[in-house]
């Protein structure tokens, strides 16, 4: 209780949040989106809806059903529902011993195939102890470990998230093209500076920490505090989604998850992202491997240690779980299950890897490496090859794997012209995250950042016509580091030496424009090491030696792909066309580029081809691009000097079996 007995102050609005983070702190970049600049959730709520002028007559019937006799209007009703087991909002209270209650979970499942059943566990101890509210349970007199609580609710089809959507979560609604628009709530991106994971005597000394590393640690205790407040916030609710899921394609190294959470929304989210299983593999499923509680519209207690907002994205390697409080921005439940994937493969010598994934009609596999916004997504989906994966994958002496069963692209100035595979995935099943559509016509409108710049989609892959399933492919042939270069130096393409696309990958650069906030100009260069220090679990420099010995091994040639600006920073520059750097990514697939003439560039030391089919020449060479010659170079220093400057931490740690490769790899770096 407060001091001066007005008791503890809470938040004016549903959507005001602490501002605790301290400037200039060591967390490795924060990459996530901007949050909302909604005060209330009904601000929020009008962003999302466009006024226009009714186009439907409100009165009477119109349209697919108009003509249908009743009969016929009740089949077609049978038929949409025919997957659809009645709701039974009951809760069926099971207790017993952990694997009492599992037998009776496996054998309710064989029971009612097709059915995904509510599972949550909690610790027993409080519940012994009585609490007046819980003892109306039945509790027979068997050893307590876990109560288990079964909802038999999901059957989790995508018509009936979508009707639990909009029937309970405001905010979401049909686009024109049948896709699920839903809000995220005040976060509309990821929380990097609210990550935190377990620290315990393993982890102590397997994890990165300190400086650049993305995991901020806890205790253990702090973590059960968590768990519980979000699992009994899960419990208080009339039903929660379960989704059973299954992530990397590659059989052997196939990791089970489980997700609980509050939100239809969520869990068709993961639906779409994770790999979905069978009704066989369903119904064999088994203990998971990992657990998330997603328990996204609570918050933590800013009381309770460590935390510094209401928001808390929880890791506990030993226990297998983590759980999220105060954040409802789904790519929270995709990327930490990403970072379980960094911790888990790198421990079988498998590369986890921050890229996207195609080959070729022969075979030929290309990885595309890169941070957030630079085209991954958008380059990987290629209608000429064949997708393996947009964003996460997985490189073991089988080849390359995608973790996931999704996609999730960026929807901003999304266009059906320059990037047709993606359009016409936004249909019936895809979630489409924070956009802006039209109230009556409910088209979506992709170019209105009302809500938020990082607007999304999420859809499986085989929305993509020609996705390989199952995604995997054989070992790349090429490796492509995409950054896009805001201030405009870079070259559109250049063909990398093992230690350069080691010392790029280690560096990790992009640079973005800080907003569209007005006046600001200047880009910042962001610097994630791995093109994903938000994610990676151990120092850099082990998933760096994993990459170069592979790359060696298999012969792949590195290139880094600027996506960004030519002929000037950003504001007298413009961004590299779609199409020519499309073209430069066919010169690459194609084997052409290989065969190019070279001229190597000043300070980055960086082989640029003179000629490439289908790109003017003179854009291969930034320094033609720029009129103001001087500017140019001075740009390039500058942003040489910050290449060096934040590879200062790396120098002192080895890359590999011997000094040679981390000397080239020093070596490989800016020079002047
Ligand atoms: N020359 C270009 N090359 C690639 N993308 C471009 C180019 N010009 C504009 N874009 C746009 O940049 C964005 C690239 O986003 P994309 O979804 O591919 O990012 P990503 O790397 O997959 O990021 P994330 O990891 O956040 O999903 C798209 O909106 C695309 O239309
Ligand atoms: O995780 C997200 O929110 C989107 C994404 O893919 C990334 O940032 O790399
Ligand atoms: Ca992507
Ligand atoms: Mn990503």
């Amino acid at each position: 209780m407060a001091a001066n007995g007005t008791g503890v102050s809470t938040p004016r609005s549903p959507l005001a949040r602490i501002q605790t983070q301290k400037k200039g702190n060591e967390m490795c970049h924060d990459d996530s989106g901007k949050t909302v600049t909604a005060q209330t959730i009904n601000e929020l709520h009008s962003l999302q809806k466009k006024r226009s002028a009714p186009t439907t007559p409100l009165d009477g019937v119109q349209g697919a059903f108009a003509s249908l006799t009743e009969g016929e209007r009740q089949r077609q009703q049978l038929q949409s529902i025919r997957y659809t087991c009645t709701c039974n909002t009951e809760t069926h209270v099971i207790v017993g011993s952990r694997d009492e209650c599992l037998k009776l979970f496996q054998a309710a499942s064989y029971l009612l195939p097709c059915a995904i059943f509510g599972l949550l566990t909690r610790n027993m101890s409080k519940f012994v102890k009585g609490d007046p509210e819980r003892t109306i349970l039945p509790v027979p007199n068997i050893i307590l470990s876990k109560i288990i609580k079964l909802l038999l609710l999901f059957f989790c089809v995508d018509a009936e998230l979508y009707e639990q959507a909009i029937k309970y979560e405001k905010g979401s609604f049909i686009t024109s093209t049948g896709a699920l628009a839903t809000l995220s709530g005040a976060k509309t991106g990821r929380s990097p500076r609210d990550k935190r994971v377990v620290i315990d005597d393993t982890t102590q000394d397997e994890l990165w920490w300190g400086k650049g590393s993305p995991n901020i640690e806890i205790n253990e205790h702090t973590f059960m505090v968590n768990r519980e407040r979000a699992v009994d916030y899960l419990n208080s609710l009339d039903k929660v989604f379960v989704n059973d899921q299954f992530l990397n394609w590659d059989p052997q190294n196939r990791i089970k998850v489980r997700i609980v959470s509050a939100r239809a929304y969520h869990s068709l989210f993961m639906h779409n992202m994770c790999i979905r299983p069978t009704l066989e593999e369903l119904k064999n499923f088994g203990t998971p491997d990992f657990t998330i509680y997603n328990a996204g519209q609570f918050p933590c207690n800013r009381y309770t240690h460590y935390m510094t907002s209401s928001t808390s994205i929880d890791l506990n390697l030993a226990r297998r779980e983590m759980v999220i409080l105060g954040t409802q921005y789904a790519g929270e439940m995709k990327k930490g299950l990403f970072s379980v994937m960094h911790y888990l493969m790198p421990k079988r010598q498998i590369l986890s890897l921050h890229s996207g994934c195609n080959m070729g009609k022969d075979g030929d596999v290309a990885l595309f490496f890169g941070l957030s916004g630079t085209g991954k997504t958008t380059l990987s989906t290629d209608h000429n090859r064949y997708l393996i994966g947009d964003d996460e994958h997985c490189w073991s002496d089988n080849g390359v794997s995608n973790i996931e069963g999704g996609c999730y692209a960026k929807c901003i100035d999304l266009s059906g012209e320059k990037e047709p595979d993606i359009w016409n995935a936004i249909k019936f099943g895809t979630v489409l995250e924070n956009v802006v559509f039209d109230e009556h016509k409910r088209q979506v409108d992709y170019g209105d950042k009302s809500v938020t710049e990082n607007t999304r989609a999420a859809y499986p892959i085989e929305y993509i016509p020609n996705a390989k399933i199952p995604c995997v492919g054989p070992h790349p042939k090429n490796v492509i580091l995409l950054a896009c270069d805001a201030f405009g130096v870079l070259p559109p393409v250049s063909k990398l030496s093992l230690a350069q696309t080691m010392y790029h990958f280690i560096s990790g650069y992009t640079a973005l424009v800080a907003g569209t906030e007005d006046g600001i100009k200047e880009p910042t260069a962001t610097f994630s090491a791995c093109f994903g220090a938000a994610f990676i679990m151990l120092h850099p420099t082990k998933y760096a030696a994993l990459l170069a010995e592979k790359m060696q091994k298999h012969g792949a040639t590195g290139w880094l792909v600027n996506t960004g600006w030519s002929g000037g920073t950003y504001g007298s520059g413009k961004r590299i066309k779609l199409p020519y750097t499309r073209k430069i990514i066919d010169a690459i697939h194609s084997g052409s580029l290989l065969n190019a003439t070279y001229e190597k560039t000043e300070v980055f030391g960086l082989e640029i081809p003179t000629e490439i089919e289908g790109v003017p020449s003179e854009i291969l060479h930034p320094e033609n691009t720029w009129t103001d010659k001087q500017a140019y170079k001075d740009t390039l220093l500058k942003l040489g000097g910050l290449f060096k400057k934040n590879f200062e931490t790396f120098t002192n740690y080895k890359i590999g079996k011997d000094n040679k490769l981390t000397e080239e790899i020093l070596a490989a770096g800016p020079n002047f």
